[in-house]
């Protein structure tokens, strides 16, 4: 493990995210994926802790290896699911955090579908004097810290697998398609990205492609690194990195688009679109995708070019790291 002088308590954003703070989890989380190679792949480091995954909304990959992370670390883990808690009587989001405080909980990983729930509950919780750490995983369209993590190691342990540092991604051209306007995903990535000194290009039909970035990003609007794109062409041509964004249709208030054909016709990711891109382009996508819309299905499986499977991996040691780095401090 690098030594860190980490001091960090919630993890609620990247827009704060320092060079330091970035290399050490992709450094840790590359010792943890060392750690889950070998047939024991359980550390001590949580022993005696209790991770809490607070879902409001549905998750696959973010809530399982959010568990399985803490339980490769020792933590015993507690899940909810809004839908089948003591919401359903009425009970708030704060009686909720409350009461698995009351039941010894150390670190909360919430989900909500209102962008701002996990700041609200660290706040409590601070105001409260208990020392619980909370991890946002996921809040409305804000942010998704750990998949943008997740996705900055996936590309950095690809290019130095020994040493993935962000560094590696300076001057490396990575497009992000499909619905910004809706997307956390793509808020996170955009901080690390700017951040790693890459050149973002981000393409989406203008319904979907949100006015205000600058005004969101503040200075960061500002490095020059920054593009956007009513179309995919100019995104895509000579890039280095493909991120598909899913449609959020469960985001959308209005009519946003004509159709899903047409949309994958000018948007989605198919072998033709990738000649524009360089010969070892490789694609993400954070998931849940919906086949044959954002991205063509055969290219989807092809090991090639898709690093979807490996997103999802490299997910757990990532996780493991975060929950290593606010939890190590309480022990
Ligand atoms: N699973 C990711 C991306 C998506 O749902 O499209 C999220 O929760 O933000
Ligand atoms: N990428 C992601 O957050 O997936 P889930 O919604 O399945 O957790």
């Amino acid at each position: 493990m690098p030594s860190t002088t980490w001091n960090r308590h919630h993890i609620l954003s990247l827009a704060d995210f320092t060079t330091f703070e970035y290399n050490a989890v992709l450094q840790t989380a590359a010792s943890f994926q060392e750690v889950l190679s070998r047939r024991t792949k359980k550390v001590p480091t949580l022993q005696g802790q209790v991770v809490a995954n607070l879902f409001f909304e549905s998750s696959t990959r973010t809530r399982s290896s959010f568990e399985i992370a803490a339980k490769r670390l020792s933590a015993d883990t507690l899940n909810f699911a809004a839908a089948t808690s003591s919401m359903t009587k009425g009970e708030t989001i704060l009686d909720t955090a409350k009461t698995y405080l009351a039941m010894g909980t150390d670190i909360m990983v919430i989900r909500h579908r209102e962008a701002g729930v996990p700041q609200a509950i660290a706040q409590e919780m601070d105001r409260l004097g208990v020392k619980v750490s909370v991890l946002n995983a996921g809040d409305g369209q804000h942010e998704h810290p750990s998949q943008g993590l997740l996705d900055l190691f996936t590309i950095c342990t690809l290019i130095d697998p020994a040493q993935p540092r962000i560094e590696l991604l300076q001057g490396k051209k990575i497009a992000l398609v499909g619905d910004i306007l809706h997307s956390r995903v793509a808020r996170s990535n955009i901080w690390s990205l700017i951040a790693s000194g890459a050149e973002v290009h981000l393409a989406a039909p203008p319904t979907l492609l949100p006015k205000f970035f600058s005004e969101y990003l503040g200075e960061a609007a500002n490095t020059g690194k920054l593009f956007t794109h009513w179309q995919i062409e100019p995104a895509l041509e000579n890039a280095d990195y493909v991120m598909t964004l899913r449609l959020q249709k469960e985001r959308m208030t209005a009519h946003l688009l004509p159709s899903l054909r047409e949309y994958h016709q000018l948007f989605g990711i198919t072998r033709a679109k990738l000649k524009l891109c360089k010969p070892n382009v490789k694609v993400l996508h954070p998931g849940p995708v919906n086949r044959g819309v954002e991205i063509s299905s055969d290219l989807m499986d092809d090991p090639e070019f898709s690093l979807i499977q490996s997103q999802v991996t490299s997910g757990v040691a990532v996780r493991m790291a975060l929950l290593y780095f606010i939890g190590s401090g309480r022990a």
